[in-house]
């Protein structure tokens, strides 16, 4: 299964508005048709989105027509850019992939144009492989904090569908199933989108790690019970006091998780940290059509005219958090020292 099937005439993407009922994939033949699938959710999931942006700018140059001067490409790349950078606010990954890009550019300044084309189509390349190889160091890293036989809960989906493979929060799971941790899911099904019922839970069946869905309500229930070990979600962006951002809802299964002494972790690379932001309130929170919340699949469930609010994401404040893990270690208490630890760790 690939999320992203990157060809330099067109860029595929596993259609996750169809998921799990039809697995099918859309073509993208363009960078405009690539940025309206990364705004329409067909692909969805920080890194993943910053990856197809990457492809989507890496093909918006190949099929420019031709300058007829260097301030005439600039103009052209920078429009590519400017569309990809519209598409979704809040996952930093998508910035993050746009400047990769931008640097690349920057190298091979100097070179004609087909060969410019060509180092970014590479640039894109590894920056996909990269993003599977950081998840996996992520797993491994996030390895030990999961104890043998034991319930992880998980909101969203921040698996190998949200990345170029493997996944972050399940990438940990992945990795401590594979270790033999016997360890079981509880996927929240995350309204309004529904990422936790449609593909957390397909992504960990094809992988035969058990998985029980449940409500967004009921993770309390699951709480009080004493039947959760262990919270593990990702993240869309991180500031640098150790705030996170991600799937709304996420709050509210934190401030659950403190209240029963229950761990919560966030696994993210640390191309999801915008140590730019002070603070978690600097973080765009992207407000998404109220059709959305009206409708189930294609079921409208509440009047076509009833006020809505549609937040994609809220932001856990870093007292809720007991660890970010990353590819290079964990961040734990997440904070300012934490954090920059990390990165310089990132550097040696
Ligand atoms: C590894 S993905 C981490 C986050 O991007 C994920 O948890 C999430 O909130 C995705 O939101 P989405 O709106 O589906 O793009």
């Amino acid at each position: 299964m690939h999320t992203i099937d990157i060809r330099q005439d067109q860029i595929r993407l596993l259609d996750q508005r169809k998921l799990p009922l039809v697995e099918e994939y859309v073509a993208c033949q363009s960078y405009e048709e690539t940025a309206r699938a990364i705004t329409d959710m067909v692909v969805r999931g920080a890194p993943a989105i910053g990856v197809t942006a990457a492809a989507g700018i890496a093909l918006g140059v190949q099929q420019m027509p031709e300058p007829d001067s260097e301030a005439d490409f600039d103009a052209q790349f920078d429009t590519i850019c400017e569309t990809m950078a519209q598409t979704r606010p809040t996952a930093v990954n998508l910035f993050w992939a746009i400047n990769r890009m931008r640097e690349c550019l920057q190298r091979c300044r100097q070179a004609p144009l087909a060969q410019r084309r060509e180092t970014l189509w590479q640039e894109v390349y590894h920056l996909h492989e990269e993003d599977i190889r950081l998840n996996r160091q992520i797993g491994a890293h996030g390895l030990d904090l999961v104890p043998p036989q034991s319930t992880v809960l998980t909101h969203c989906n921040a698996g190998a569908l949200a990345t170029a493979g493997y996944g972050t929060a399940l990438g940990v799971i992945r990795a401590a199933h594979f270790a033999g941790r016997q360890v079981q899911v509880l996927a929240d099904e995350t309204r309004p989108f529904l990422q936790g019922a449609r593909l957390t839970t397909w992504e960990l069946q094809r992988d035969e790690i058990p998985v029980t869905l449940i409500t967004d309500n009921m993770a309390g229930y699951f709480m009080q019970q004493g039947r959760v070990d262990l919270v593990i979600v990702g993240a869309d962006r991180i500031a640098a006091n150790g705030d996170v951002a991600n799937k709304i809802g996420t709050y509210s299964v934190a401030i659950l998780a403190k209240e029963h002494g229950i761990p919560f972790y966030v696994a993210a690379p640390l191309s999801t940290i915008d140590r730019a932001l002070a603070s978690g309130a600097e973080i765009p929170i992207e407000q998404r059509h109220g059709d959305e919340v009206r409708t189930v699949g294609s079921q409208r469930i509440a009047a076509a005219d009833i006020e809505v609010e549609n937040p994609a994401f809220d932001v856990t404040p870093a007292k809720y958090i007991r660890g970010i893990i990353t590819e290079v270690g964990v961040a734990s208490p997440p904070d300012e020292g934490t954090i920059a630890a990390l990165f310089s760790a990132s550097n040696d």
